[in-house]
């Protein structure tokens, strides 16, 4: 990749003596956001903590903007901010006082740290709340003045851990939002478990499972690469399950109500256009067809699968 800001090489990991992530490779362009999706102890935290420099991975190499992250983190870590899947917020600090804090800690010299920070709480929505504590906030507001101490040095990535885990779906909005608007002027990447939020703010995304990385393309390679494998029919005049069931393709019926079936196929799209000539021909009244979208857990075994074989 011509211009990226994080590359990533052979990456492992090792708590005690479990591997948590295998030879993770990856390059992350300099602007955009990029989506790490993987259920629950995929590896999604692991890796970020070592791309952010919290954790010291066991095999592997991370370069920010060209800096090795273990060999030189001080100068690796200008050129990112980080929020935590636990962000380390300071309850009892007004919001003015977490974020002074915040910038000390990434060394912005003292004459410019009083505008960095009015700059990144207006970016984030949170000016009017300068003087509140922290404990005072709700779970949104917390979540925006932890991505406001993420971008108060200006770095070229932002890497969130989870950014809406927990927040109610109006929050969620707000955070999608948020995140849209800082990665106009940066590169972000942000992990996630829900592959719809992936699919709305991404460009890019990277499926991690059992610690390894099963696939890694654009959102519509993506929806091309994962097909959908059954559908809902409903039938004004349905035939019995045999009649579906010699459509090629077709390996399963299933009648769900006298009117509405579902049918699982093999291959590609191309059944639809064969149940719906069938349907003219045979006169079932095809009132409604839809592919089934599928779940995240399927698509998961799906691309483990594809990779292993
Ligand atoms: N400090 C630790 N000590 C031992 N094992 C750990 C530790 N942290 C994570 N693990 C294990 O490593 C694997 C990857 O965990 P990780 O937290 O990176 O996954 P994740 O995709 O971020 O999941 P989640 O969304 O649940 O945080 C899991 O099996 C987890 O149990």
């Amino acid at each position: 990749m011509q211009d990226s800001i994080v590359r990533i090489e052979h990456l492992s990991h090792r708590y005690s003596n479990t591997w948590a992530i295998r030879d993770i490779n990856m390059e992350i362009a300099s602007s955009g956001i990029v989506g790490l999706l993987g259920s629950n102890g995929a590896g999604k935290s692991t890796t970020m903590n070592i791309l952010c420099g919290a954790l010291n991975q066991t095999e592997g190499d991370v370069f920010v903007g060209g800096i090795n992250m273990r060999r030189q983190p001080e100068e690796a870590k200008k050129n990112i901010g980080f929020l935590p899947q636990n962000p380390p917020l300071y309850m009892d600090l007004t919001v003015d006082e977490y974020l002074h804090y915040c910038a000390g800690l990434r060394l912005i010299p003292k004459q410019t740290m009083k505008g960095a920070i009015q700059e990144a709480k207006e970016r984030c929505g949170v000016a009017h709340y300068s003087n509140r504590l922290i404990r005072n906030l709700s779970g949104g507001y917390r979540q925006r003045v932890g991505i406001a101490q993420a971008i108060v040095h200006k770095p070229r990535l932002v890497v969130l851990d989870e950014p809406t885990n927990g927040l109610d779906p109006n929050q969620i909005l707000e955070v999608r939002a948020l995140i849209k608007d800082i990665a106009t002027e940066r590169a972000v990447i942000f992990s996630s478990h829900i592959l719809s939020e992936v699919q709305v703010l991404c460009k890019e995304i990277v499926m991690i499972e059992s610690g390894r990385i099963v696939f890694s393309d654009t959102i519509d390679a993506f929806n091309n690469y994962v097909e959908p494998h059954s559908m809902l029919l409903h039938m004004e005049n349905p035939p019995a399950a045999a009649a579906l069931e010699k459509i090629a393709g077709v390996t399963r019926v299933e009648f769900l109500t006298e009117r509405q079936a579902r049918i699982y196929f093999s291959g590609d799209q191309e059944i639809t256009e064969s149940v719906i000539a069938t349907s003219v021909q045979q006169g079932w009244r095809l009132r409604e067809l839809s592919l089934d979208k599928t779940a995240l857990d399927e698509i998961f075994k799906q691309l483990s699968s594809k990779q292993s074989n």
